[in-house]
C-alpha cells in the first residue's frame, strides 16, 4: 500500500520527539569577551573570529562534524527580536558549542545557533499562531502530485529518487528534513535534487506550493556541508559566501532564509539575508559574523558589493527563486550586472539553478546566457496551475467590486476553522487601491491590513505577521505578495484586480492550495480585463475547473492583445524546454506558440524587450 506523507507524519512526529530529546546537555565553557563589548547583554555580544584552522566542520574529513551523524549539539538561546525575519540575529550569546566554521570571516564555532523548530522561539506572536499552527499537517493529500507529468531535457540526466533516504544529504540535514515533517520528496524534490547533486546546472519549472524551496537548499546545503576546506580570502571586512540564493521581494528573501536555517540547523552552514528597506548595518554585522549561504534581494546585493563588503568570488552555487520574475523588466540589468560584471565565477565554473512556476520561452533564452549544459526539468506543464485550487470567475462591474467582497466575506465568516475567519488574500493593482481598499473593509467591520510597495519595511512586516496569525483575516495586497509566500491557512485569494499576465495569475492563486492543501481562488472579472479572458479560461480548463459560458464566449472574441498572454494552449502538458522549440529565435510568443501548430491559441509576436510584468502606463508593484 502506498504511504502519503500525510499517513507518514505522525510517525515521523514520534522520532523528532526522541531526536530532540536526545540532545547533549549544554556545555559550559568560559569565552573571551573584548573589551568594548563587556557588560553588555550577553545576546549582544558579536563573536570573535579565530584562526582558520579552527573549522572544525571543514575539515576535509567526511566523519568531521558537518558530515557526519554526530549527536544533535545543544539547542541554545533564543532568538533576539530582530528586525525583518523570523531569525534575524539568531546568533545569540556565547559559550555554546555550535558547529559552525570559523576562519577571519567565519562562524564563530562557539557561537549558539537558535533552534528553529523551536515554537517558542519562533512563536512571537504567541497562541494565536500556535492554534494555527495545530491545524496544519491535517488533511494534507501530498499524493496530489503523484500522477503530475515529468519532462527533463538536457545531457544525461541523472534518475530521480523516490525518498530521501535514497539521497546521500548526510545525517544532519536529514534530522532537519525529519523535524521539518518532510516525510516524502515531493516530485520536483525526487528529481531535482539528484540533478543539483550531480553538480547540474538546472532550470526546473514545478507548481506553486509544491516544494521548490527545498529543491534548491537540500543540495546547496549538503553540497557546502561535504566540500573540503575552502580556503577563503582575507581581505579586512569584505565577506565571501559559497552560495547565493537571489528571490525578487524582501519577505521572499526573509522566507527563503526561514527555511534554509532550519535545513541548516546544526549543520555548520550559516545562511544570512540582505534585503532593502531594512538597516544595512545590522545586516553587515551578521555578514561578518561569517556566511555560507547569503539570500538576498538584487538592490541590497548590489549595495553590500558595491560597498566591497562582500565578494561573490568564491560562489560556488548560484540559485534564483522566481527565476523568471528576475529576468523580467524590472530586474534583468540589475541582475545581468551581477552575474557578468562582478566578480562572480563564470557559468560552468559556478552551478547555476533557476526555479519558477513560471517560465515563457524568451525568459528561458535570456537565462540560458548564465546557464552551462543545463537540463531542463518541468514537473506539469510549464505555467500551469495546480488542481488542488478551485477556481471560480465571477463577472463583476468596476462598481459593484467591493459590495460583491463584502459578500465573499460574510460567506467565509461561516466557513471559518476554530472559530476563526480562514485568512483571505485580496490581490488589487495598485497601492493606492490596496490602501482604500483595506481602509473600506476596517469601516465595514472586517479586519484588515495591507503590504505594498509604498509601505515602510516594518510596516510591511508587520501586516505578514498580523495576516499570518491571523490577527488580520484579510490582506489586500499588491503583486509583491504575489511570489513565493508560503503562508499557511490562506483559504482564499481574491483577485479583486485582474493582473494584466497570466502567469501573475498562476503566482497569485498560488499562494493558497499549498503542499497538498485545497484552496479557492475567485476572480472578479468585467471587461477592463478582455485580454486575459482566453489564457484565463484555457488555464482554468486545464485545471479542471468550470469554466463560466460567458467567460469562453468572451474568449472566443477578445483580441489578442498586447499585454502578456503568452500562453501557448497546445494541450495538458504543452510548455517545455525552449532548446526543444524549432521556432526559437524569431521572436514568436510564449512556448513556441505563434503558428506552430493549429491548437496554438496565442501565436502573438511579442516583443519582450519593452514588455515584463506590466503593460504600457502600468507602475510596477514590485521591490
Ligand atoms: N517534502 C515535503 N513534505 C512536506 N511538506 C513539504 C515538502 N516540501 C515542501 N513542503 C512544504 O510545502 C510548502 C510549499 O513549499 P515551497 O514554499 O517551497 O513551495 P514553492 O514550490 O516554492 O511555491 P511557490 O511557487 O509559490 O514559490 C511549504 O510549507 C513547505 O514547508
Amino acid at each position: 500500500m502506498r504511504t502519503s506523507w500525510a499517513d507518514s507524519v505522525a510517525s515521523s512526529a514520534s522520532e523528532i520527539a526522541v531526536l530532540d530529546n536526545s540532545s547533549v546537555p549544554r556545555p559550559t565553557r568560559s569565552t573571551y569577551v573584548p573589551p568594548h563589548l563587556r557588560n553588555r547583554q550577553a545576546s549582544d555580544a558579536p563573536n570573535q573570529p579565530g584562526p582558520a584552522t579552527e573549522r572544525p566542520g571543514f575539515s576535509g574529513n567526511a566523519a568531521g562534524p558537518r558530515w557526519s551523524g554526530g549527536a544533535p549539539k545543544p539547542e541554545l538561546g533564543r532568538s533576539s527580536p530582530g528586525y525583518g525575519c523570523g531569525y534575524a540575529g539568531a546568533i545569540v550569546g556565547r559559550g555554546g558549542s555550535g558547529g559552525g566554521w570559523n576562519n577571519s570571516r567565519g562562524w564563530d564555532k562557539r557561537e549558539r545557533e537558535v533552534n528553529p523548530f523551536d515554537d517558542d522561539v519562533n512563536d512571537k506572536a504567541g497562541d494565536a499562531e500556535q492554534a494555527f499552527r495545530e491545524q496544519e499537517n491535517t488533511g494534507i493529500n501530498f499524493d496530489a502530485y503523484e500522477d503530475i507529468p515529468v519532462e527533463t531535457s538536457g545531457e544525461n540526466v541523472p534518475p530521480p529518487v523516490n525518498t530521501f533516504a535514497d539521497i546521500d544529504l548526510g545525517e544532519l540535514l536529514n534530522q532537519n528534513i525529519r523535524r521539518c515533517k518532510y516525510v516524502k520528496p515531493t516530485p520536483i524534490q525526487r528529481h531535482a535534487i539528484p540533478i543539483a547533486l550531480a553538480g547540474r546546472d538546472l532550470m526546473a519549472c514545478a507548481q506553486t506550493g509544491s516544494g521548490k524551496t527545498a529543491a534548491f537548499c537540500f543540495p546547496i546545503i549538503s553540497s557546502i556541508m561535504r566540500e573540503q576546506y575552502v580556503q577563503r580570502p582575507r581581505v579586512a571586512r569584505t565577506v565571501y559566501p559559497l552560495a547565493l540564493i537571489l528571490s525578487p521581494t524582501r519577505e521572499l528573501s526573509c522566507q527563503i532564509h526561514d527555511e534554509a536555517k532550519k535545513f541548516s540547523y546544526q549543520t555548520g552552514v550559516k545562511v544570512v539575508v540582505a534585503y532593502g528597506g531594512a538597516p544595512i548595518n545590522q545586516q553587515l554585522r551578521e555578514l561578518e559574523r561569517g556566511v555560507d549561504i547569503l539570500v538576498a534581494t538584487p538592490g541590497r546585493l548590489v549595495d553590500l558589493l558595491e560597498r566591497a563588503r562582500l565578494s561573490l568570488q568564491m560562489i560556488r552555487y548560484l540559485a534564483f527563486d522566481e527565476a523568471d520574475r528576475m529576468l523580467d523588466m524590472g530586474f534583468e540589468p540589475q541582475i545581468r550586472k551581477i552575474v557578468e560584471q562582478m566578480d562572480l565565477p563564470n557559468r560552468g565554473v559556478r552551478q547555476t539553478m533557476l526555479f519558477s512556476a513560471t517560465f515563457p520561452r524568451e525568459i528561458q533564452r535570456l537565462a540560458s546566457d548564465f546557464l552551462s549544459n543545463y537540463i531542463f526539468l518541468a514537473v506539469g506543464r510549464v505555467g500551469s496551475s495546480t488542481d488542488l485550487i478551485v477556481q471560480r470567475v465571477e463577472f463583476v462591474l468596476e462598481s459593484d467590486k467591493r459590495s460583491h467582497l463584502m459578500d465573499l466575506l460574510h460567506a467565509q465568516r461561516e466557513n471559518g476553522a476554530h472559530g476563526k475567519q480562514a485568512l483571505t488574500l485580496v490581490f488589487v493593482e495598485t497601492k493606492k487601491g490596496a490602501d482604500s481598499l483595506e481602509n473600506w473593509l476596517c469601516i465595514n467591520g472586517f479586519p484588515a491590513t495591507t503590504i505594498h510597495g509604498d509601505r515602510t519595511q516594518q510596516e510591511r512586516e508587520l501586516a505578514l505577521r498580523s495576516f499570518k496569525t491571523g490577527k488580520t483575516p484579510i490582506l489586500v495586497a499588491t503583486d509583491v505578495a504575489a511570489r513565493g509566500l508560503d503562508i499557511p491557512h490562506v483559504a482564499h485569494v481574491v483577485n479583486f484586480d485582474l493582473p494584466n499576465d497570466i502567469d501573475d495569475y498562476v503566482h497569485r492563486i498560488g499562494r493558497t492550495g499549498r503542499a497538498g492543501k485545497s484552496g479557492l481562488a475567485t476572480a472578479f472579472f468585467n471587461e477592463g480585463s478582455l485580454s486575459l479572458a482566453r489564457p484565463l479560461a484555457e488555464l482554468m480548463q486545464e485545471a479542471n475547473q468550470e469554466v463560466p459560458a460567458w467567460l469562453t464566449r468572451y474568449a472566443s472574441r477578445a483580441p489578442y492583445g498586447g499585454s502578456k498572454n503568452r500562453r501557448s494552449g497546445g494541450g495538458r502538458f504543452g510548455g517545455r524546454d525552449f532548446r526543444r522549440e524549432s521556432s526559437f529565435g524569431k521572436n514568436l510568443d510564449y512556448y513556441g506558440g505563434g503558428g506552430n501548430s493549429g491548437n496554438s491559441a496565442y501565436g502573438v509576436p511579442r516583443n519582450y524587450g519593452g514588455g515584463g510584468g506590466y503593460a504600457p502606463g502600468v507602475v510596477s508593484a514590485w521591490d
